[in-house]
């Protein structure tokens, strides 16, 4: 099915508000035809020299009918709202689950500006043609058919050429479709890219500045701003083409039908109200559609945007859950992870991130992983939380694979301490809570005290209800790992995953954060990934990554005695060139 008849789906989904806006719409379209039908019989009665208080009459009729059609038209405008936020928060809630349920593989390789536009804009754009076109072209039917079978009656010749004349109206537009969506379709990747553009220049500010970038950066943007307004130039002159045509067309149907009317009363075929009911009634057939017409011009970039949209629907998930998923057996105790003989290989990424890799990690143990930067540590976290599967080898969690598990259930039973905290524009106690969103007050002061935050929270303005910026941007590198630090102890999952995370500390709070650690590991199974060696000595087994390959495992000592590549690595840190 194409991309129309999917977004029809869409509008199943709120017919009956589609069913009360038609209905409120006919009742318009009652008042317009009822006010064409009063002053058509005023205009007879002033030709067959009716009284003034008979035209009166009627005046006051149409004038009643105004009046009805004002108060039914805003009622419909508001209605209309309701109605698209209605649909529209239907559709961004099917895209934004589909995107989590792709997972971070999937935006990887998406410019987040890109992706930001089709969520945001691209699905504002589709309401034209939810909500005012498809209505509209039911309403047209309904009110289109009346008209035509009165005037039919009225007149079958003169009612027939009304009859073509809109059913012409309505076909004629559909004759542009290739030529308009091909200039639409640019128009809106030309959108896209200058919005991916902006979000990526935004972002790396500090860095365009620092580098001295920002004035090369900003003459691309306006290149590509100047390429967006050509595009929209060109849209609208598509559509003005479109319109202009369609109004002399319109035009036309109608001349020609009160011309023809009038010729037909001349020679006696028919009385002198037809013409005037002609004569207004034909105008009241144009004026829907040529709103029908402005609906349609403004569904189309909706319309070419949907075509993308579908695409995210559509795409195949990677990460495919098992259809009787696993749902307890890692509440039996500490969990004990295995990797046996796991080979991932990122897309694109060309040789194995990580190659060969078997771990055993005994539950309740505290083990670390160790190597050069690129060696594939957070792969192996990327594949325990099952943002991609091995293409080889299998992953164990107490002794089940973890592709049997649910991955909802089994992300809940793991903390992890990323290296790139991400915080969310709110409070910090929000933030916070993420983790555990029934904790009370003295739960979330009592996990930030233990991560060492809780001082610097109460140092800022409205303490745990300050509102910290877009990634936590009003906080220090230091003051986001604590923070996340403490959502991790606040989650309270029997597995922790720790990466670099003392890294963007000082030496002072290192210290209380390790004391943390320390305590924090103790009823747990924790996988410390740092480059600070001196943090992980005390590791039940260290396993050190070469090249995507497991080189050595042991404890710190037996691994010093190798003489090997954790040799190197120690050596290399004592001697102070850097972490590698
Ligand atoms: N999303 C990705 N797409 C493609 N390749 C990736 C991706 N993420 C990592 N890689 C590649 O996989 C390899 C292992 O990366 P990984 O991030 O696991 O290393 P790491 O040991 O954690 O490094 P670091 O200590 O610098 O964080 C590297 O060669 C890296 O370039």
């Amino acid at each position: 099915m194409g991309a129309y008849g999917r977004l029809l789906r869409y509008v199943a989904a709120i017919r009956s508000e589609v069913a009360l806006k038609v209905l409120i719409g006919v009742a318009i379209s009652a008042t317009y035809i009822g006010q064409a039908l009063v002053m058509a019989k005023a205009v007879s009665v002033v030709f067959v020299g009716g009284s003034v208080a008979d035209i009166s009459r009627y005046l006051v009729i149409a004038l009643m009918a105004v009046f009805l059609r004002g108060y039914l038209t805003r009622v419909m405008e508001s209605y209309s709202k309701v109605m698209a936020a209605k649909v529209k928060n239907k559709i961004r809630l099917t895209i934004f689950d589909k995107i989590l349920r792709l997972g971070p593989s999937y935006l990887n390789n998406k410019r987040s500006g890109r992706v930001q536009s089709l969520v945001l804009d691209g699905i504002e754009s589709l309401e034209p043609f939810l909500v005012y076109y498809v209505p509209q072209i039911i309403t047209i039917s309904i009110t289109g058919l009346a008209i035509g079978i009165y005037l039919t009656l009225l007149d079958w010749v003169t009612g027939a050429i009304i009859i073509v004349a809109m059913l012409l109206c309505v076909i004629v537009p559909y004759l542009t479709v290739p030529l308009v969506s091909r200039s639409i379709v640019t128009y809106w990747s030309s959108y896209a890219m200058l919005n991916a553009q902006y979000v990526d220049a935004m972002q790396g500010m500090t860095t365009l500045q620092a580098f001295k970038a920002s004035r090369v950066k900003g003459v691309e943007l306006a290149d590509n701003a100047l390429a967006f307004y050509r595009q929209a130039i060109r849209n609208t002159t598509f559509s003005l083409i479109d319109s202009g045509l369609m109004m002399i067309l319109t035009s036309i149907a109608a001349s020609i039908t009160v011309a023809i009317a009038a010729f037909r009363t001349d020679i006696g075929i028919i009385p002198i109200i037809a013409v005037s009911a002609f004569l207004f009634l034909a105008v009241e057939c144009a004026r829907p559609m040529a709103d029908l017409n402005n609906y349609w011009h403004n569904s189309f970039l909706g319309l070419s945007v949907a075509k993308e949209l579908f695409e995210i629907v559509d795409k195949n998930l990677e990460i495919i859950e098992k259809e009787e998923p696993d749902r307890t057996s890692l509440d039996l105790g500490l969990p004990s992870v295995h990797f046996s003989e796991v080979i991932f290989a990122y897309h694109g990424g060309g040789k194995p991130a990580i190659n060969n890799v078997t771990l055993d990690i005994k539950a309740g143990e505290t083990v670390a992983l160790v190597g050069r930067s690129g060696s594939g540590k957070s792969t192996i976290v990327n594949l325990l939380l099952r943002f991609y599967d091995p293409s080889q080898g299998k992953i164990l969690i107490n002794g089940v694979d973890i592709k049997d598990y649910s991955i909802e259930y089994l992300q809940s039973k793991i903390a992890v301490v990323f290296q790139d905290t991400y915080l969310f524009q709110g409070t910090i106690a929000e933030n916070l809570r993420m983790a555990r969103p029934d904790a009370d007050d003295n739960t979330v002061m009592a996990a930030a005290k233990s991560a060492g935050a809780h001082d610097f929270i109460m140092a800022l303005s409205d303490g745990y209800q300050t509102i910290i910026g877009e990634r936590g941007a009003t906080l220090s590198g230091g003051e986001k790992q604590r923070l996340a630090i403490a959502r991790a102890i606040l989650k309270d999952a029997p597995l922790l995953i720790l990466d670099e995370a003392t890294s963007n500390v000082d030496a002072k709070s290192e210290a209380l954060i390790q004391k943390t650690l320390e305590s924090l590991t103790r009823n747990r199974t924790t996988i410390i990934i740092a480059h600070r060696l001196s943090t992980i000595q005390h590791a039940d087994k260290i396993y050190v990554l070469d090249e995507s390959n497991l080189a050595e495992t042991g404890t710190h000592h037996e691994l010093l005695q190798l003489k090997g590549v954790y040799a190197d690595l120690v050596d290399a840190q004592r001697r102070g060139d850097g972490h590698e």
